[in-house]
C-alpha cells in the first residue's frame, strides 16, 4: 500500500483530478463502480500509470493507501454520496478521511460533516471549480470542515490546484458546509456572468443584426481589456465556431433551451432564506426556467409576434461593454454580500478576500476584475463591493451604458433580465428614502403589521382598521 491518496467516481472531474494528482508527483489509488471505466482510465493513464493504482473492489481501494488515509468521492450529488459514505465507512480506520468533492448542496454536507463528527472521524466537502480542464490542469479549491482534517491533505490540494502569481487557488473556507456554500455561489455568479453575456450576444444578434462571427470579434475585444475572463474567451471561441455538421456557425444549430443541475437554484433559495439580494442570479436561474418552456415561447410569439427589436444607432458596442462591466460589477457585488450574510448567519467567518483570491484563478468565473475585487475586499470585507473606491468610480461611469442598454433593450422588447435587475438592485442600494415606506403602510392597513416612523415616534400603527 503506498498511494498517498484514494479517489473514487472516475467520471470526466474524477478521471481528470487523479491524473492531475498523480502528474504533481502523489501516488493515488482510484476506483469506480464500473470496473470497466476503471481499466480503461488506466490503460488510458500513459506515462502516469506507474503512479496509478487502478483497483477493482472497495476493500482493495482501502488496502491500496497508506494509512491515515483519505479518499476522494467525485460521484453525482445527492443519494450516491451518501451510499458511497456508507459503503466505505466501515472499511476505515478512525483517522481515515472521506472528502466528498462533488457539487453537493451544503445542507446536505452540513448533514454528513455533524454525523462524521459524531462518529469521530475526519470529512471534508470541498468545492472544486474548472470544468474538465481545470481538474485536469489546476482547479479552484474551496475547502470545508474541520480544519486539522484540511491541513492533512492540504499539501496535495495545493499542489494540484490552480496557481495565481504563485499562490495556489485552494483555500480552506470554514466548518462543515462552508466550502460547498462557496462554490455554490461561485455557481450562482457564473449562471449570472454567462447570463449577461448571453443577453448582450442577444442585443448584438437581433437588435443590431450582427452574426455569431462578428459577435464572436467583439468578445475576443473585450477579453483584452476590463472583461478580461474565461467566460468571455469561450464565449469568443463558441461564437466564431462552426457545425462540423452543417457548416454554419456553432451558436445558430444550438437549441436555446439551457440545462441546470441545481446549484444556481439553491443559492437563490438560500439567498431568500437569508433576506439577501441576488437579482442577477435570480434572473439567470428564472431565464434558463424559462428557456426550458420552448413550446409556450413558441405560443408566445405567435400570440403578440416577435417584438421590433431592432435598435436606436445610439446603442454602440462600446456602451454595451461599459453595460456588461456594470452588470458585471452588481452581480458579483450581490454574490459577496451574499457571503456576508451567510457568513454572519451560520457562524461561518468566511475570509471574502480570500474568496476573491481562490476565483482568481482556475474557476470558470476566473476573471482579471476578481484582483481588484480581492484588493477592494482586504481594503474592507465588510463593505458593500460596489461601494469601494475603485468600483464605484467604474460604476460611475460603465452606469450609463447599462442604463442605456436596458432603457433601449425594454424599448425594442429584447428580454435583458439580468442586466436590468442588477440595474433596479443599483438604483434601490443608492435610494436614502426608498418606497417601502408604502408597503409598511398597506401591511398596517389590512393587517395591522405596525411600521416604524422616521421620527421615532411611539405609534407603530397609522389611523385606519383598529387603529384609527
Ligand atoms: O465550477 C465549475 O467547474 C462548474 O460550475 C461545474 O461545477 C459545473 O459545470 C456546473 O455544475 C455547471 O452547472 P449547471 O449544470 O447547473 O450549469
Amino acid at each position: 500500500s503506498d498511494a498517498a491518496i484514494g479517489l473514487i467516481g472516475l467520471g470526466t472531474m474524477g478521471a481528470m483530478l487523479a491524473l492531475n494528482i498523480a502528474e504533481k508527483g502523489f501516488p493515488i489509488a482510484v476506483w469506480n463502480r464500473t470496473t470497466a471505466v476503471t481499466r480503461q482510465f488506466a490503460a488510458g493513464a500513459g506515462d502516469l500509470a506507474a503512479r496509478i493504482t487502478p483497483t477493482e473492489s472497495l476493500e482493495a481501494l482501502v488496502a491500496a493507501i497508506t494509512p491515515p488515509r483519505a479518499i476522494i468521492l467525485m460521484v453525482p450529488a445527492g443519494p450516491a454520496v451518501d451510499e458511497q459514505i456508507a459503503a466505505l465507512r466501515p472499511l476505515l480506520g478512525p483517522d481515515d478521511m472521506i472528502i466528498d468533492a462533488g457539487n453537493a448542496n451544503f445542507h446536505d454536507t452540513n448533514r454528513r460533516a455533524a454525523d462524521a463528527a459524531a462518529a469521530g472521524v475526519p470529512f471534508l466537502g470541498i468545492g472544486v471549480s474548472g470544468g474538465e480542464e481545470g481538474a485536469r490542469h489546476g482547479p479552484s479549491i474551496m475547502g470545508g470542515g474541520p480544519i486539522a482534517a484540511w491541513d492533512r491533505v492540504a499539501p496535495i490540494l495545493t499542489a494540484i490546484a490552480a496557481k495565481h502569481e504563485g499562490e495556489a487557488c485552494a483555500t480552506w473556507m470554514g466548518e462543515a458546509g462552508a466550502g460547498h456554500f462557496v462554490k455554490a455561489v461561485h455557481n450562482g455568479i457564473e449562471y449570472a456572468d454567462m447570463q449577461m453575456i448571453a443577453e448582450i450576444y442577444g442585443v448584438m444578434r437581433d437588435g443590431m443584426g450582427m452574426d455569431a462571427a462578428a459577435i464572436g470579434e467583439v468578445f475576443r475585444g473585450w477579453n483584452a481589456g476590463v472583461l478580461k475572463s474565461y467566460l468571455i474567451e469561450i464565449s469568443a471561441a463558441v461564437s466564431v465556431a462552426t457545425d462540423p455538421v452543417t457548416g454554419s456557425p456553432m451558436l445558430d444549430v444550438i437549441l436555446d433551451r439551457a440545462g441546470q443541475k441545481g446549484t444556481g437554484s439553491w443559492t437563490v433559495i438560500e439567498a431568500q432564506h437569508l433576506g439577501a439580494a441576488i437579482p442577477a442570479i435570480e434572473a439567470a436561474v428564472m431565464a434558463r426556467n424559462l428557456s426550458a418552456r420552448l413550446e409556450e415561447r413558441l405560443a408566445g410569439e405567435a400570440v403578440f409576434g416577435a417584438a421590433p427589436r431592432a435598435l436606436p444607432g445610439s446603442l454602440s458596442l462600446d456602451v454595451l461593454e461599459q453595460a456588461l462591466i456594470a452588470g458585471k460589477i452588481l452581480c458579483y457585488a450581490q454574490g459577496f454580500a451574499l457571503i456576508s450574510a451567510a457568513s454572519a448567519s451560520f457562524g461561518w467567518a468566511l475570509p471574502l478576500p480570500a474568496i476573491a483570491r481562490v476565483w482568481r484563478e482556475g474557476c470558470i468565473i476566473r476573471s482579471a476584475m476578481l484582483d481588484d475585487m480581492a484588493n477592494a475586499l482586504t481594503d474592507a470585507p465588510d463593505r458593500n463591493l460596489m461601494l469601494a473606491p475603485f468600483f464605484a468610480e467604474k460604476l460611475a461611469s460603465a452606469q450609463t451604458g447599462l442604463r442605456d442598454t436596458v432603457a433601449e433593450c425594454a424599448r425594442a422588447g429584447l428580454p435583458v433580465p439580468a442586466l436590468a435587475s442588477g440595474l433596479a438592485w443599483f438604483d434601490m442600494m443608492r435610494t436614502g428614502r426608498s418606497t417601502a415606506n408604502m408597503i409598511q403602510a398597506q401591511r398596517d392597513f389590512f393587517g395591522a403589521h405596525g411600521f416604524e416612523r422616521v421620527d421615532g415616534g411611539a405609534g407603530k400603527h397609522g389611523p385606519w382598521g383598529a387603529h384609527g
